[in-house]
C-alpha cells in the first residue's frame, strides 16, 4: 500500500497544501499600505513606522499581560512566569528602540512637527489600557480620548472597570491562605519574602511584577530624554507643558507596595 510507503527524508514540510503564502497569512498587503505621510519631509515615515511599530508591540503585550493576570489568579504561577519572560523581552526592545527615532534631528522634525497638532501619544489608546492593567488607573485620561471612537472609549472604561494585575497577584497570595484585606497586605509580602522555602514562587512573581513597573519607568525615562533631545523647554503637541510633565511621570509605580517593601525588610 502506498501508505506504508517511508517519506523521504528531503521531503519539506508545507509542500502539499500550498493555500498559504507569507504575504497572504501575514497580510503585508493591508499591513504595509498603512504607512502614510501627510508631509514631503524625509523623516516622517521612520516616525510612522515607529509609532505603529510600538502598538504593534502594545497590543502583544496586552493580550499576554491578561493572560499573567489570568493564571495568577488561578495560583498557575509557573505559566505566569513563563509568560512575563516574554513580557519584560518586549519591554526592553521598546526602550532600545527609542534609539532609531533619536536619529532624527530636531531640524528635521520640525519639518512636520505642527502637521501633528492636536495629536500626540495622550491619544495612544492601547497605552492607557496597559496603565489601567497594570494597576495605574487614572480616570482623568479619560478626558484626553473625548474626541475619539466610542468603541476605544468603551475599551478604556472596561479596563477601568476590570481586576488589575495587582488584584490577580493578590488572589495568588490568597490562594496560598496569606491574608490579603487592608492592612494584611504588607504583612503577607513580608511573610513571602522571609520565607522563600516555602513561597519562592510568589516571590520570584513579585519581582517579575517589579521589573515590569521598573522597565516601564526605564521607557518614560527614555522617552522624556527623547522629548528633550527633539523639542527641549516647547509644550506639548497634545497641549501638556511637555518634559516637564513626562519627568513627573518617571515617578510613577504599578505596584506601590512592592517598593515600600524594601524599607521593611
Ligand atoms: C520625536 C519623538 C517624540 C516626541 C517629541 C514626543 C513628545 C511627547 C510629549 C511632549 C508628550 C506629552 C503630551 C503632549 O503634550 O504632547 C508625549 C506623550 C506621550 N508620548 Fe511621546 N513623543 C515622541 C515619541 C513617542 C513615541 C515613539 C511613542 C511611542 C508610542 C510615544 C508615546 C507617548 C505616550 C504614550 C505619551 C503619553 C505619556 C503619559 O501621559 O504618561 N511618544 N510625547
Ligand atoms: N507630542 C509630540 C509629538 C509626538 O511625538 C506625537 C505626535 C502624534 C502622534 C504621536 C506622537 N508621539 C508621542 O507623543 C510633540 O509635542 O512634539
Amino acid at each position: 500500500m502506498d501508505g506504508d510507503a517511508p517519506r523521504p527524508p528531503h521531503r519539506r514540510f508545507g509542500e502539499e497544501g500550498g493555500r498559504q503564502s507569507y504575504g497572504g497569512y501575514l497580510r503585508l498587503p493591508a499591513l504595509l499600505a498603512q504607512q502614510q505621510p501627510q508631509s514631503q519631509a524625509p523623516d516622517e515615515l521612520l516616525f510612522i513606522t515607529i509609532h505603529q511599530v510600538y502598538e504593534l508591540w502594545f497590543k502583544l503585550l496586552l493580550h499576554e499581560l491578561e493572560a499573567v493576570r489570568e493564571v495568577m489568579s488561578r495560583g498557575e504561577l509557573w505559566r505566569a512566569r513563563h509568560l512575563f519572560r516574554r513580557v519584560h523581552a518586549v519591554e526592553r526592545v521598546l526602550v532600545e528602540q527609542v534609539e532609531v527615532l533619536e536619529t532624527m534631528t530636531p531640524q528635521d522634525f520640525l519639518e512636520f512637527r505642527s502637521m501633528l497638532e492636536p495629536a500626540s501619544g495622550f491619544q495612544s489608546v492601547q497605552f492607557r489600557e496597559l496603565e489601567f492593567l497594570s494597576g495605574l488607573k487614572d480616570e482623568r485620561y479619560l478626558g484626553s480620548f473625548r474626541h475619539a471612537e466610542e468603541a476605544d472609549l468603551a475599551r478604556l472604561r472596561r479596563r477601568l472597570a476590570e481586576p488589575t494585575l495587582w488584584d490577580a497577584y493578590l488572589d495568588a497570595l490568597s490562594l496560598r491562605g496569606l491574608p490579603v484585606s487592608g492592612d494584611e497586605i504588607m504583612n503577607s509580602l513580608l511573610t513571602v519574602a522571609r520565607d522563600r522555602g516555602s513561597h519562592d514562587d510568589l516571590w520570584q512573581l513579585a519581582e517579575d511584577l517589579l521589573t515590569h513597573d521598573e522597565t516601564t519607568a526605564l521607557w518614560r525615562m527614555r522617552h522624556v530624554q527623547m522629548v528633550e533631545r527633539q523639542i527641549g523647554t516647547k509644550s506639548g503637541t497634545g497641549g501638556s507643558t511637555g518634559a516637564p510633565y513626562l519627568r513627573g511621570r518617571t515617578r510613577l509605580h504599578y505596584f506601590p507596595l512592592l517598593w515600600e517593601l524594601r524599607a521593611w525588610l
